[in-house]
């Protein structure tokens, strides 16, 4: 295809434009096919007018160009290209078939387990190929995960990711929810944090996926306290392979929570991933 194959300049005129898909914080985006090829993919407006008024705005899309283009892994939206006229900015995205993953949960109002744990699974995989790259995406939340038509995960949004300095000052974003207690904790000697932040936000998407709603959702005071404290009950619905993942992620100590790899690794991922091989066999070959 065209668009996937070398790097090369884009402009409006390629695109047939099609329906708007939704606005994101700073743009609109509409489905679009790149004329040529017939590729469909998603592209986002952004008007230069509106980043240049929020302070750190413009430099966020410019991270956001940087980081995405350069990533490339199934669960994690790609952006192929991006130009700009003299008053907008263009960024061609991979278009998710399925749309924005909140939307999804709202409907279902909680997902069943088996879905739950394939979406967890896939996120760590996700977030696995970022910390290697010593990325922290700091913003993992429902709003910012879209869904292709194969129910894969595609993490997108990356306004908010930074490349892992050896331990980043903590700069406030995104909704209280999903902060962990290291960058919501002022005044301790440096509320600086780092890629671990990621698992605590991965506990609350869990958490979040199964209930429906996020475990310290609350008044933001007693969101902030509850958060600090790790103070949560998770309902007796919640199956007790899914209560423990939760529980080994939603800790307070960064360096205690459960490692991706363990996540893989987890009984609740394990029992509801079959990765390659039946389950059966991999008992079998025990
Ligand atoms: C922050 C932000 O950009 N949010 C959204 C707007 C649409 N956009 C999409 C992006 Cl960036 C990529 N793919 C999408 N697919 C959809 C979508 C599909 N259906 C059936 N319904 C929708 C909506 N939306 C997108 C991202």
């Amino acid at each position: 295809v065209t668009l996937l194959d070398e790097p090369r300049t884009f402009h409006l005129g390629m695109f047939e434009i099609g329906k708007p898909l939704g606005k994101g914080k700073f743009g609109r985006v509409y489905l679009v096919k790149e004329r040529t090829s017939g590729f469909i993919c998603a592209l986002k407006v952004l008007y230069k007018s509106e980043l240049q008024q929020g302070s750190g705005v413009e430099k966020q899309v410019r991270r956001e160009i940087e980081i995405q283009s350069n990533l490339r892994h199934p669960n994690i939206l790609r952006l192929f290209g991006h130009f700009h006229d003299p008053k907008r900015i263009f960024l061609i995205l991979e278009f998710a078939g399925q749309g924005e993953l909140y939307k999804l949960l709202r409907k279902e109002s909680r997902f069943p387990e088996w879905k739950a744990a394939q979406y967890v699974a896939q996120m760590a995989s996700a977030l696995q190929y970022l910390h290697r790259k010593h990325i922290i995406h700091r913003d993992i939340k429902p709003e910012n995960i879209l869904v292709g038509v194969h129910d894969e995960i595609k993490l997108s949004d990356f306004g908010w990711s930074v490349h892992t300095p050896n331990r980043r000052r903590a700069t406030l974003c995104g909704t209280l929810d999903y902060l962990p207690p290291e960058m919501i904790k002022s005044g301790s000697r440096d509320n600086t944090y780092d890629e671990k932040v990621d698992l605590w936000s991965l506990g609350v998407l869990t958490y979040e996926f199964l209930v429906g709603e996020a475990p310290f959702e609350d008044t933001p005071v007693m969101t902030h306290r509850r958060i600090a404290r790790a103070d949560m009950t998770i309902p007796p619905f919640v199956s007790a392979e899914a209560r423990d993942l939760i529980k080994k992620l939603l800790v307070l100590d960064p360096d205690k929570r459960l490692a991706l790899e363990a996540i893989q690794e987890h009984p609740w991922i394990l029992k509801h991933c079959v990765k390659g091989e039946r389950a059966s066999n991999r008992e079998k070959s025990k």
